[in-house]
């Protein structure tokens, strides 16, 4: 595959904000080309190429100039620590990264287990915690039900995943919703075709007045 003959490529993730993400696109006067198949792993329109990715690979993607823009949560952006171009809030997949425990357990934090370990370990140092940083890969909440952890950092949205399990949202440690991401080179070399695209991305995901 090519992706050279294209006027700007951009990197979608693949779950649950694929569906909001066309939307936005599609409102901004930017309707994306759908995928023709199940298992299509990028696909061409006119002037535009869209790849589908994992939420968490679309930083890399756009860091390192395979794509020109992305869509990816803030939560997302916070763990890849990479140095993307932020210019718009799109307003949809809001959610929290949170730090969660048993309820009444309020001791010091030894051992936080999350899919966000980089957030995780500069958040405990910036409260000047010291404790022991886990990787998982999800279901995270089961760490601390089974002793694994004694917290865990993790996204909350509705809260409905840690009732079920008794647990309590502890702090709120950062707010998420999708952002639109754009590598810095290509703002430069691809202006005028990035520019507009942000513009209108921008004037799409404004509220109306009043
Ligand atoms: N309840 C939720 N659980 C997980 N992510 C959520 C939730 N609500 C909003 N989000 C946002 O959606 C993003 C995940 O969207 P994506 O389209 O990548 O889904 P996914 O494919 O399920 O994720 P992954 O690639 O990690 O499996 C998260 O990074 C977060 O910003
Ligand atoms: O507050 P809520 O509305 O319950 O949403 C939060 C839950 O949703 C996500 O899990 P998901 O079902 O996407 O599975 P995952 O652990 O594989 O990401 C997330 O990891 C939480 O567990």
């Amino acid at each position: 595959m090519t992706l050279s003959g294209f006027d700007w490529v951009v990197a979608l993730p693949k779950g649950r904000m694929m569906a909001d993400a066309y939307r936005i696109f599609e409102r901004a006067g930017y309707p994306l080309p759908a995928a023709a198949g199940e298992r299509e792993l990028w696909h061409a329109g006119e002037g535009v190429a869209v790849l589908e990715l994992r939420g968490g690979d679309v930083p890399t993607y756009v860091d390192l100039g395979i794509a020109d823009v992305g869509v990816a949560g803030r939560d997302v952006l916070l763990e890849a620590g990479r140095e993307l171009y932020e210019p718009v809030d799109l307003g949809f997949g809001a959610c929290r990264l949170s730090l969660i425990r048993r309820p009444g357990d309020e001791g010091p934090v030894r051992r936080v287990a999350s899919k966000y370990p980089r957030f995780t370990q500069a958040w405990l140092r910036s409260r000047g915690l010291v404790a022991d940083v886990v990787k998982l890969s999800g279901n995270v909440e089961l760490a601390v039900l089974t002793g694994l952890a004694d917290a865990v950092v993790d996204v909350v949205q509705t809260g409905s995943t840690i009732r079920a399990a008794g647990l309590v949202e502890v702090e709120v440690l950062a707010r998420s919703s999708a952002r639109l991401v754009v590598n810095k080179s290509a703002l430069k070399l691809k202006r005028a075709v990035l520019r507009p695209l942000i513009e209108e991305l921008r004037r799409a995901t404004r509220k109306p007045e009043g």
